[in-house]
């Protein structure tokens, strides 16, 4: 049985990640901690792995703490760039036993998704992703979204691709989206959606459209399992649960 504690327990994706801790069979469920609770509580209920699904401002904090005890960690909460993932590295460097699986989105398709539209960007001359999201979601753009974009950004570097066209010379701000790593991202956030993202490919007389769609946070539910079953045999730092699935 593998002993877990859930972070933001009850949040959105806390509350689901608890159920189906419970209703895993190797899982035990031995701690749910929310905004307030004593992180001293892991160590006291002897949590193995740690799933943080919290707030992109206190989720380093509690990182730092897992990492210091021991506690392997699997990671859904947003806000990664490179020189957090640089401070992880370097903290893991002096727990060498520690596993932290930093997964931007735990939905089996929307690994997919990112996956195939890494490898279909190089053929494209332009493409541009546009994620849809619940409205009372705090950070844009999504970390699914920045995430594709920075594969898809470093498939074309590595295939030599060109500049992706784009003659605006006047636009209000925010009209052409955000641009990670050289790749335009817009934002929608509607009630009535969970989470969503299109990846728009487009050359000479076509275009490609990759579209994923979670229609309930229970499609998360089983990469988060996969990252809880796998990260205690997966020492230091995993960014992205595409490592955890045989993709070859
Ligand atoms: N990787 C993936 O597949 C997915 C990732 N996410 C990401 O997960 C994160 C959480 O999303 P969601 O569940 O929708 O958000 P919620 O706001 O519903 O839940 C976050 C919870 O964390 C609590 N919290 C805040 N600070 C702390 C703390 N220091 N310690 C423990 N708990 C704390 C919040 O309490 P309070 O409300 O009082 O602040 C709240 O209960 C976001 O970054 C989101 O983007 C979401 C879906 C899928
Ligand atoms: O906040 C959400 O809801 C989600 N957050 C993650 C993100 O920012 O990519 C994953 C998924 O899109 C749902």
């Amino acid at each position: 049985m593998i002993k877990v504690g859930v972070l933001g327990a009850k949040g959105k994706m806390g509350a689901q990640t608890c159920l189906a801790v419970e209703e895993a069979a190797d899982c035990e469920l031995v701690a749910r901690l929310d905004q307030g609770d004593e992180l001293d509580e892991l160590t006291a209920a002897g949590a193995e792995v740690v799933v943080d699904f919290t707030r992109p401002e206190v989720v380093m904090d509690n990182l730092a703490w897992c990492i210091e005890h021991g506690i392997n960690a699997v990671v859904g909460t947003t806000g990664f760039d490179e020189e957090r993932l640089a401070t992880l590295r370097s903290q893991l460097a002096g727990s060498p036993s520690t596993g932290v699986l930093i997964a931007p989105n735990f939905s089996i398709g929307a690994v997919l998704m990112m996956q195939f539209a890494a490898k279909a960007a190089p053929y494209y001359e332009s493409v541009e992703i546009v994620e849809l999201h619940h409205p009372d979601k705090v950070d844009a753009p999504s970390g699914t979204a920045r995430r594709t974009a920075e594969l898809i950004a470093d498939a074309r570097r590595e295939a030599g691709s060109k500049p992706i066209p784009d003659a605006t010379t006047t636009a209000l701000d925010g009209a052409r989206g955000a641009d990670v790593d050289g790749i335009r991202v817009h934002g929608v956030r509607l009630r009535g959606l969970i989470a969503h993202q299109e990846v728009l490919l487009g050359d000479e007389g076509e275009t490609l459209t990759i579209r994923h769609d979670s229609m309930a946070r229970t499609s998360f539910m089983a990469g988060v399992l996969l990252g809880v079953r796998r990260i205690g045999s997966t020492p230091g730092l995993t960014v992205g649960l595409e490592h955890f699935m045989d993709l070859s």
